[in-house]
């Protein structure tokens, strides 16, 4: 990527990656950040305002696990806050479907307003603790992702019981994360997940990007996932 990120280098990635995008799908990104902006002054959504870099460290890095592993069917953002990484993959895969599990309840009034101006289909914004909606919804979907939500080892437990068996949890991470993804060796085997790609990326700053991918190779114990309090004084 080059040293300095303009909006179009966005495009010109996109196509790298084979994937054209039409008028309506730039123009849907277009307003994403206008809202981002906008909803932004009156509620704490992001602390990234730029335009370049909304569409590099938001909509890009969103999409960056979709370069490595075909991402299709079910998909649940655990805390996803304004959409992240959910809503720019839905623009770019329309066929995907979302579920956004969302604790902040305005963040939630944010979402399905965005929703509702990207016409977006088949995208489910609930108001809920990821653990809590596990009790209903466990092992419900091909894709489980969160970004900036958690430290693995506590974020295992919020996801990996909403995997389908042999479906996928993506977790998105920062240059910890090598480090994180050691500590939580023993979260991701015994939620019955096993690691199956490890994907580096680097964003025109230097900032680094590590993206792991755990199948679900076995059922998730039914004890998981505890309560919130227990998970956090007591990560696997
Ligand atoms: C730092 S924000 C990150 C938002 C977004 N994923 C991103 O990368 O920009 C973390 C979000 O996770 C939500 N969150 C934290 N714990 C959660 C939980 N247990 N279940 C659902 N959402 C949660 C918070 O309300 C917040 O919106």
């Amino acid at each position: 990527m080059s040293e300095i990120f303009h909006k179009d280098d966005f495009f010109h990635v996109m196509q790298e990656q084979g994937i054209t995008l039409s008028e309506w799908q730039k123009q849907q990104f277009s307003i994403y950040k206008d809202m981002l902006v906008e909803w932004n002054q009156k509620m704490n959504l992001t602390a990234i305002v730029d335009e370049d870099e909304i569409y590099e460290k938001h909509f890009l890095d969103s999409i960056l696990p979709s370069f490595d592993i075909n991402i299709k069917g079910s998909f649940c953002d655990v805390g996803a806050g304004a959409g992240f990484p959910s809503i720019p993959l839905k623009i770019v895969y329309p066929e995907l479907k979302i579920t956004i599990v969302e604790t902040l309840g305005k963040r939630v009034t944010f979402l399905k307003a965005l929703c509702e101006a990207l016409k977006l289909d088949d995208v489910a914004c609930v108001h809920a603790r990821a653990e809590d909606y596990a009790k209903q919804y466990r092992e419900s979907f091909d894709f489980v992702s969160a970004r900036a939500v958690a430290n693995l080892p506590v974020l295992s437990e919020l996801c990996i019981p909403l995997v389908k068996m042999n479906g996928y949890f993506i977790a998105m991470k920062g240059a910890n994360g090598e480090e994180e993804a050691s500590l939580a060796q023993k979260a991701i085997t015994t939620l019955g997940c096993k690691e199956v790609q490890r994907n580096f990326k680097t964003l025109s700053d230097g900032s680094k990007r590590v993206n792991f991918v755990y199948q679900k190779v076995k059922p998730t114990p039914n004890k998981y996932p505890r309560a919130f309090a227990k998970i956090k004084k007591n990560p696997l």
